[in-house]
């Protein structure tokens, strides 16, 4: 378990202090895959790096498996940096060295028998399908490969915890994708406990369990992945939610429907049990047409077996059937919302 209490973190240029951690509390359990999201500058590496002790806390405590990392000796740091793997967005690989070279290094390091070597060095291979590679510089590499080569780096010392950092900013949505399944795989075969960094919610939304938005040094949010995506607190994550699943109707829709005096705009936000049932012909069907639903947008993502969207509808039919059938949508957990004349959703 990987656990910060009242950690912060100073830098000091000139003897001034800039805070760039400020009151951090986590508890990351074992096998977990936890996500870290926040925009540029937020703090997301600082707090990776502290971690595997790249850097020292200024206060608090940061404690792997109840053991306090300001209490071990330089012997202890090196242990225990040897079962944290870590992988960065710019590879970090040797460019003069070959493939299974590089995947060695941290092997020779903690002084491996050759024999040995290459014998973890050919798994690894394998493991990270880079079989045909071996001898290849990383020059000769894609992308999508040479972070293939740093994740088996990264596994070379069996570690406990793998820490990604940005690990796929630099990779196409395809090379990404099957990046992230190389993570789950480690992190289901190997029981790694993965901490991913992050900009991009569609990378929490693939493969992590929680996770935690910052914001300017400090924590904003933090839990279940479904649920801060069912029920986001903040707005920095609201933010970070509408790049994978948008929660307002798209202008060009909405001018359209202004221009021809469709006002009765509502979005309905399925959740869980909601969009597995056939809500919305029950509504209908129950009010025997006195009530027409339009469907104007919809917008759906599943995440860990949870579908999450909104759907845009346009109803027509008297004030009361509305209110009815909104009210019958409502007891069969639709969260609903009307569109007022400034364009909120109230
Ligand atoms: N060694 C350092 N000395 C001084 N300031 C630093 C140092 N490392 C980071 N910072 C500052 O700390 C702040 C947070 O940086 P950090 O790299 O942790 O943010 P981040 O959220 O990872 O950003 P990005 O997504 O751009 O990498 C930034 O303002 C940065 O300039």
């Amino acid at each position: 378990m990987i656990e910060f209490k009242h950690v912060n973190k100073s830098f000091y240029h000139n003897k001034q202090e800039t805070k760039i951690l400020k009151n951090i509390n986590i508890a990351i359990e074992d096998n977990d895959i936890f996500g870290i999201i926040g925009y540029s500058g937020a703090g997301k590496s600082t707090l990776i790096r502290l971690i595997n002790a790249l850097e020292k806390p200024t206060s608090g405590k940061i404690l792997i498996d109840g053991h306090d990392l300001a209490n071990f000796n330089t012997h202890e740091i090196r242990q225990m940096k040897q079962k944290i793997g870590m992988i960065f967005q710019g590879f970090n690989l040797l460019e003069s060295k070959t493939v299974a070279e590089n995947i060695s290094l941290p092997l020779l390091l903690a002084k491996v028998a050759k024999k040995e070597r290459d014998k973890i060095v050919d798994k690894l291979l394998n493991f990270v399908d880079l079989k045909e590679k071996k001898f290849a510089y990383p020059s000769e590499l894609s992308g999508g490969q040479k972070q293939r080569v740093c994740i088996a780096r990264a596994l070379a010392n069996q570690p406990k915890i793998l820490l990604c950092d940005e690990a796929t900013s630099a990779l196409d949505p395809q090379t990404t994708r099957a990046i992230l399944d190389l993570l789950k795989r480690i992190n289901q075969e190997q029981k790694v406990t993965i901490v991913l960094v992050t900009h991009e919610m569609s990378v929490v939304k693939h493969i992590c369990n929680n996770m935690l938005v910052m914001e300017k040094g400090q924590i904003v949010e933090q839990g279940n992945v479904v649920d801060i995506f069912q029920n986001p607190a903040s707005p920095v994550t609201r933010k970070f939610i509408n790049a994978v699943i948008y929660d307002k109707l798209p202008t060009q829709i909405l001018n359209n429907m202004l221009e021809n005096d469709i006002t009765n705009i509502y979005r309905f936000e399925f959740l869980g049990s909601s969009c597995r049932h056939s809500v919305l012909s029950d509504a209908i069907l129950r009010d025997c047409g006195k009530i027409s639903i339009n469907i104007l947008f919809s917008n759906m993502i599943d995440i860990k077996e949870n579908v999450i969207g909104y759907m845009f509808v346009n109803i027509e039919g008297k004030p009361k059937d509305i209110k009815d059938a909104i009210e019958f949508l409502r007891n069969k957990q639709v969260r609903i919302a009307k569109l007022d004349k400034d364009g909120n959703y109230v």
